[in-house]
């Protein structure tokens, strides 16, 4: 199944964000969508995961337009598609009951009546598909600790796992590893890779360009709204045809011209 934005444009209020945006995630394929602050990830992630409706363009699923399709097989959609946010928010309870979330949540009443009351009888355990999701990233001894007693390492993958419980086509990562040390980072790249194996479609927003070099088929550079230019990694670095990229991956561009008009600017020393 393929997830596409095809020309959408999204913003808040007066402000456009995104312009003409086209982007297309395929089953078993990593995409990272990178690009200075403020300039627009998070929205076409959003628009991606059908939370907010394009102002203009179209949000497709093998080429059918979600937004034309009845809200029963628009949330049909939604629910192979899986995200996970830059803060892992758990809930104050066993490991395994936060990944089964999704599940729980899909489940139909008599499945959920008999897990009740296997819950309340003591003797329900974690359905295999938790448990593969933790060993996916390397959390399966922890299945039975409460969520809140975890590193942030250990509940950003939880977080991870909990989306990958659901057998979603497609995942969204929203900066998953902004916030975590390069052993945790290697352990959610790992994972990433593990569920790209498995056929799904991976869409990543990262600040990270070592990261985007190890674990993309494609990029896309993102600035001020605008896709400037999307590839296989080794073209991007190596060899772009957009100028504003090469800056970008030097180092140059780390702030959006948006994001930048906003910042107070340091009174010139001379009159
Ligand atoms: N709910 C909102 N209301 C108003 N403006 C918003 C809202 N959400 C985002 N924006 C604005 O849209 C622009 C793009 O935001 P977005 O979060 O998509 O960027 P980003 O590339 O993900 O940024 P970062 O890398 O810092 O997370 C920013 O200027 C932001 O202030």
């Amino acid at each position: 199944m393929t997830l596409s934005v095809t020309d959408v444009n999204a913003g808040f209020g007066g402000s456009t964000v995104l312009r003409n945006v086209s982007l297309a995630v395929d089953p078993g394929k990593v995409v990272t969508v990178v690009g200075p602050s403020g300039t627009g990830k998070t929205t076409l992630l959003r628009l991606l995961a059908t939370f907010r409706r394009p102002d203009d363009g179209t949000v497709a699923w093998d080429g059918d337009d979600i937004w034309a399709m009845a809200d029963d097989e628009r949330l049909g959609i939604r629910r192979q598609v899986s995200m996970v946010f830059q803060e892992p928010s758990l809930f104050n309870a066993p490991v395994h009951r936060n990944v089964s979330y999704g599940l729980r949540v899909r489940e139909p009443w008599q499945a959920r009546l008999r897990r009740s009351f296997g819950e309340l009888v003591g003797s329900s355990r974690p359905a295999d598909t938790v448990v593969s999701a933790l060993e996916t990233v390397g959390l399966v001894e922890s299945v039975d600790q409460n969520a809140l007693s975890l590193s942030g390492g250990e509940a950003q993958r939880v977080a991870f796992a909990r989306a990958l419980a659901v057998d979603p086509a497609v995942m969204l990562l929203d900066e998953p590893t902004s916030n975590l040390d390069p052993h945790n980072t290697a352990l959610l790249e790992n994972a990433i890779e593990r569920a790209r194996d498995r056929g799904v479609g991976v869409v990543v927003a990262t600040h990270d360009m070592h990261q985007a070099k190890r674990i993309s088929d494609r990029m896309a550079f993102l600035h001020d709204g605008e896709l400037v230019e999307t590839g296989p990694p080794e073209q991007l670095f190596e060899d772009p045809t957009d100028a504003r990229t090469a800056r970008f991956l030097d180092g140059e561009l780390l702030v959006g011209d948006r994001e930048r008009s906003r910042v107070p600017q340091s009174p010139t020393a001379d009159p």
